[in-house]
């Protein structure tokens, strides 16, 4: 079975795959101090907890935090035997192309979610994911990548107010009652909430137009069903999205090996 791991910079999401489905997800905040003995007490509590007997014979992992792979590394040598795959390394080949200026090193979260954007519903298409940062992919015809924006946080932008104004509390995000806020919190969350609802749309519209054709805009990240049940904003929402990036990727480059 297969241990997929998406490490972003806010949190870490641990998924179980039999081949067919997710058996178990799991969450941690992100610490790159954290060491392999450590995930994997965490790991097989939880497993032991939930009644799950899988057997671990594979690793994938996508970091955007560069200094944690080393002890996701070392997790899977000690404790799963097995060597693993990380996301951005040449020897974890991509099944789409990746046509950005030479030296970018893309995010591999971001390369995770054109992969899996692609297989679940084909090329032309903006992947829009609401994490410690809100990041749009553009997902070509063939399935490149192709580039894309990165903006602020939901929560970082909230969070940026709270730091930076002495007055401004800590806040977190909820579609407000109406747009002008009549107290403190009001006001802040109109702000982000409001000013999301139009970046995301302002942003779509200005891919297809520069990009002169119809795309599909998918989403993914915990804050994206909050501006969907409000705002027509995607044409549909995954919350493994970047799971099932994961899976397809391990399931290439196993194909790969197996071929050589
Ligand atoms: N309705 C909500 N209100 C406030 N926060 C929410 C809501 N729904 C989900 N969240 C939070 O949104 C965050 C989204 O998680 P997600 O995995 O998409 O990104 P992240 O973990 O914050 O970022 P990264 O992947 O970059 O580490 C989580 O911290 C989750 O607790
Ligand atoms: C933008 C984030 C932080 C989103 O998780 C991540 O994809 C990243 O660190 N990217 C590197 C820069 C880039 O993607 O062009
Ligand atoms: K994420």
């Amino acid at each position: 079975m297969l241990l997929a791991i998406d490490c972003g910079n806010t949190n870490t999401v641990f998924s179980i795959w039999d081949g067919e489905r997710f058996l178990a997800t799991w969450r941690t905040s992100t610490e790159h101090q954290r060491t392999a003995d450590q995930y994997y007490v965490w790991l097989s509590t939880l497993m032991a907890f939930q009644k799950i007997e899988a057997e671990i014979t594979d690793v994938i992992v996508s970091s955007t935090v560069p200094r944690v792979v080393f002890n996701l590394r070392v997790l899977a040598d000690r404790y799963f035997n097995t060597r693993a795959m990380v996301v951005g390394k040449p020897e974890c080949a991509l099944p789409v192309d990746v046509r950005v200026d030479l030296g970018t090193n893309v995010g591999p979260d971001r390369l995770v979610n054109t992969v899996a954007g692609y297989d679940l519903y084909g090329g032309d298409l903006i992947v829009v994911d609401f994490g410690t940062a809100t990041t749009f992919d553009v997902v070509a015809q063939d399935g490149a990548y192709e580039g894309g924006v990165i903006a602020p946080g939901v929560n970082l932008s909230l969070e940026a107010l709270h730091q930076a104004a002495a007055a401004l509390p800590h806040v977190d995000i909820t579609k407000p009652q109406r747009v002008v806020g009549t107290n403190t919190v009001a006001c802040m969350q109109s702000g982000v909430f409001w000013g999301y609802v139009g970046l995301v749309r302002e942003i779509c519209a200005r891919i297809k137009a520069e990009r002169d054709r119809p795309m599909r805009v998918i989403s993914t990240g915990g804050l994206a069903p909050l501006f969907q049940q409000s705002e027509d904003l995607f044409d549909d929402w995954r919350e493994d999205l970047t799971m099932h990036g994961l899976t397809v990727i391990h399931a290439y480059n196993l194909g790969r090996s197996q071929s050589t």
